[in-house]
């Protein structure tokens, strides 16, 4: 399935912009969907090292990636990236069954950040080609999804191939279907906002206008 970042870009254009963050423990296949998103192309990837944050930026679209393995002493700085973040993938590793359980940690970790609590979480099964793989419904149990599901946390698990760039447009295409409802609700917001100020420079034109103005000086 050979697409670009430019058909991913248009699955979010009806968005203002759009920020995620994607992490997950090394070598989950973060830097290679990084470079399957923006080019369309499978690269030859080095390990990413030390607090080493790659951004792409396309159209409405930035994705912010990170690996969230081990470094303790950094993790304060991750905060600087929380702000404004629209949706969390954390990408998984699922034929490293041996570190399944610190993938879970850090998962659980990220996802009960003040500033990420409310955020929809896509998860990025990756490396499904591999024999060993854990399949997605191995995956929600090591993962212990079911804790999102109590606190009506939105989420996906999504089996992807980063190096054949299977899967990935279907996770994101969950996300903005996911985060839809949430921009939609913001409307009538502004739409108030709106109306309370003409209603504002209304009334302060009656104020003006008709002598109250005099009238209330000589109580208060
Ligand atoms: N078999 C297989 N290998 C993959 C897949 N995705 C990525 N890889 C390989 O996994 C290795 C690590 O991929 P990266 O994209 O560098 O991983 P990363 O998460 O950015 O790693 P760090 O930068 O160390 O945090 C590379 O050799 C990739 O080619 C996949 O779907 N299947
Ligand atoms: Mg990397």
């Amino acid at each position: 399935m050979g697409y670009s970042m430019s058909k991913i870009a248009s699955i979010f254009s009806k968005q203002k912009e759009i920020r995620l963050l994607v992490c997950g423990l090394d070598a989950a296949g973060k830097t290679t969907m990084l470079y399957v998103t923006k080019l369309g192309e499978v690269v030859t990837t080095i390990p990413t090292i030390g607090f080493n944050v790659e951004t792409v930026l396309y159209k409405n679209l930035q994705i912010v990636s990170w690996d969230v393995g081990g470094r303790d002493k950094i993790r304060p700085l991750w905060r600087h990236y929380y702000q404004d973040t629209s949706g969390i993938v954390f990408v998984v590793d699922s034929n490293d069954r041996d570190r399944i359980d610190e993938a879970k940690v850090q998962l659980h970790e990220i996802a009960n950040e003040d500033l990420l609590r409310e955020v929809p979480i896509l998860v990025f099964a990756n490396k499904q080609d591999l024999p060993n793989a854990l399949s997605v419904k191995e995956l929600e149990e090591k993962l212990d999804v079911a804790k999102f599901d109590k606190i009506q946390r939105k989420w996906c698990i999504q089996p992807t191939i980063a190096i054949q760039k299977e899967g990935i447009q279907e996770g994101f295409q969950w996300m903005v279907d996911t985060l839809k409802p949430k921009t939609d609700l913001k409307a009538p917001i502004i739409e108030t906002m709106v109306d309370s100020v003409t209603m504002k420079d209304d009334l302060l034109s009656i104020w003006k206008s008709s002598g109250l103005k005099a009238l209330t000086s000589k109580f208060i």
